[in-house]
């Protein structure tokens, strides 16, 4: 896939293949950030233990918005399969313009699910993947560094699922400008759903949870990341939040 051709990157096996790719990436991340615990001072908003000057929000958030502004000054939001979480924070990069072929609808930089995602990942997927409940003040900036790889590969993930979405609806122009015209928001998810490749995705996660395991230095009392883990995250919060972002970005697309 590359992104200076459009073909490659419409192209929805090419698209799914780079999906199953991502699918490794996730678990190594979520693997690393098993080592620690859940540590919720880490996402409290002005926790007093970890006071920011200057700064009004949690840990993580500082960490990540300081490292968006970083990324954002070589360009790392100017790729259309990147999303940032603090939009309004980032800066022009100092290199030239990559002047990426216009892939995508124009709005679509707006398709950001990126607040949910973090929602998500702290409300639901932390009690999950970490490997026991509590605070390790040792650890804030480790916990903090290995939340912003998850939650950048979370977020890459899901946003591909507005390359699907123009994927499907270049295969199909007819079937989706009724279906957007008529507002037919279940129609369109109804449309853009492939259970037998969701089916493959829960199936081969079960396989790589078990090849690839979990640290087996973790301790008998302390959790592990299961394959039922991985599965749950990926039907109840990975697939569906793909899916909302593949209908929105739909329900746009005779924008003008
Ligand atoms: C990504 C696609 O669209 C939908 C979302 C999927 C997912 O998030 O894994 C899988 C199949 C579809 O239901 C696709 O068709 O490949």
């Amino acid at each position: 896939m590359d992104f200076t051709k459009p073909e490659t990157v419409l192209n929805l096996q090419n698209i799914r293949d780079e999906l199953v790719r991502m699918e490794d990436s996730i678990i190594f991340k979520f693997i690393e950030r098993s080592h620690f615990a859940t540590c919720p001072s880490v996402y409290k908003e002005n926790y007093p233990g970890l006071a920011i000057p200057n700064f009004k929000g949690s840990f993580l958030d500082w960490a990540l918005s300081n490292l968006e502004i970083a990324h954002s000054r070589i360009r790392r939001f100017e790729s259309p399969d990147e999303t940032p979480f603090f939009p309004d924070k980032i800066l022009k990069s100092f290199l030239p313009s990559v002047n990426y072929p216009q892939i995508l609808a124009p709005y679509a930089p707006e398709v950001n699910y990126n607040d949910k995602i973090k929602k998500v990942y702290i409300e639901k997927i932390i009690p999950l993947i970490s490997k026991k409940d509590g605070d390790d003040k040792n650890n804030f900036g480790s916990v903090a560094t290995r939340d912003i790889e998850c939650l950048q590969s979370l977020s890459r993930r899901i946003h591909f699922g507005k390359f699907v979405a123009e994927a499907k609806f270049l295969s199909d122009i007819p079937l989706y400008t009724k279906l957007i015209e008529d507002n037919n928001v279940e129609g369109i998810m109804k449309n853009i759903t492939n259970s037998a490749v969701e089916e493959k995705i829960l199936e081969r996660l079960t396989k790589k949870a078990e090849v690839y395991g979990v640290d087996p230095t973790n301790k008998i009392d302390e959790r592990r990341i299961t394959s039922e883990y991985l599965v749950k995250i990926y039907k109840e919060i990975v697939i569906p939040i793909t899916k909302e972002v593949e209908v929105e970005y739909l329900l746009r697309r005779l924008e003008k």
